[in-house]
């Protein structure tokens, strides 16, 4: 199976994901302050949620996948200490409660645990490569978003995401399902923000 398969056999869906008002405000500078900010938060906790799945991942993942698994955890790491000083910059309080979409999302996560690991894979590349192709739509940004455009649009982020793909495509899974319910999940991620209500 190429999960990159997923993207046209759900293109409408895609597009709601990565193609958001939030994404459009993002671009052309419109998004008001608190949405961002509301984002910002929330993205501070599901990344938590992220690198503690992924690393749950790692111990059960076969031996192909486990350097990329690996290097993108520490990645994470390093991307949650780059949300306290984007939060620290802004004033925004990161012990703020997850919202019900932040806490609907983490759940997902957790009953992955239980998934087969091809199809948990799946959901992982999901995941970045949601976050690929919304900010590369938003691109280049509005001066005051840029950094978080360029942050996801690296060579090395896309890098990641086709080593992603890559262990995802390794075996065979049942992964529609799984490939929507992420999707879904980052619809109602953005909307949370109150963008494009
Ligand atoms: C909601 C969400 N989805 C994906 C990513 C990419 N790690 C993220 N930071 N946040």
């Amino acid at each position: 199976m190429q999960v990159n398969d997923l993207l046209t056999r759900h293109a409408a869906a895609w597009a709601g994901a990565t193609r958001h008002p939030f994404l459009i405000g993002v671009r052309d500078g419109t998004l008001p302050a608190p949405s961002f900010a509301a984002w910002l938060v929330q993205d501070h906790h599901f990344v938590a949620d992220l690198l503690a799945f992924q690393a749950r991942l790692l111990a059960r993942a076969p031996r192909h996948a486990q350097p990329v698994l690996a290097a993108g955890a520490v990645a994470l790491v390093d991307e949650l200490a780059w949300f306290d000083e984007q939060a620290a910059a802004r004033g925004l309080d990161l012990t703020a409660a997850a919202t019900p979409a932040t806490v609907a999302y983490g759940d997902l996560l957790g009953r992955l645990d239980a998934a087969p690991v091809p199809e948990a894979l799946v959901a992982l590349w999901a995941i970045e490569r949601t976050y690929l192709d919304a900010w590369a739509f938003a691109s280049p940004g509005a001066p005051e978003f840029r950094e978080f455009v360029t942050h996801w649009t690296t060579p090395d982020f896309a890098g990641y995401v086709a080593g992603l793909a890559a262990a995802a495509s390794h075996q065979a899974a049942d992964a529609d399902e799984v490939f929507l319910a992420v999707v879904a999940a980052e619809v109602d991620f953005w909307a949370a923000t109150g963008a494009g209500a």
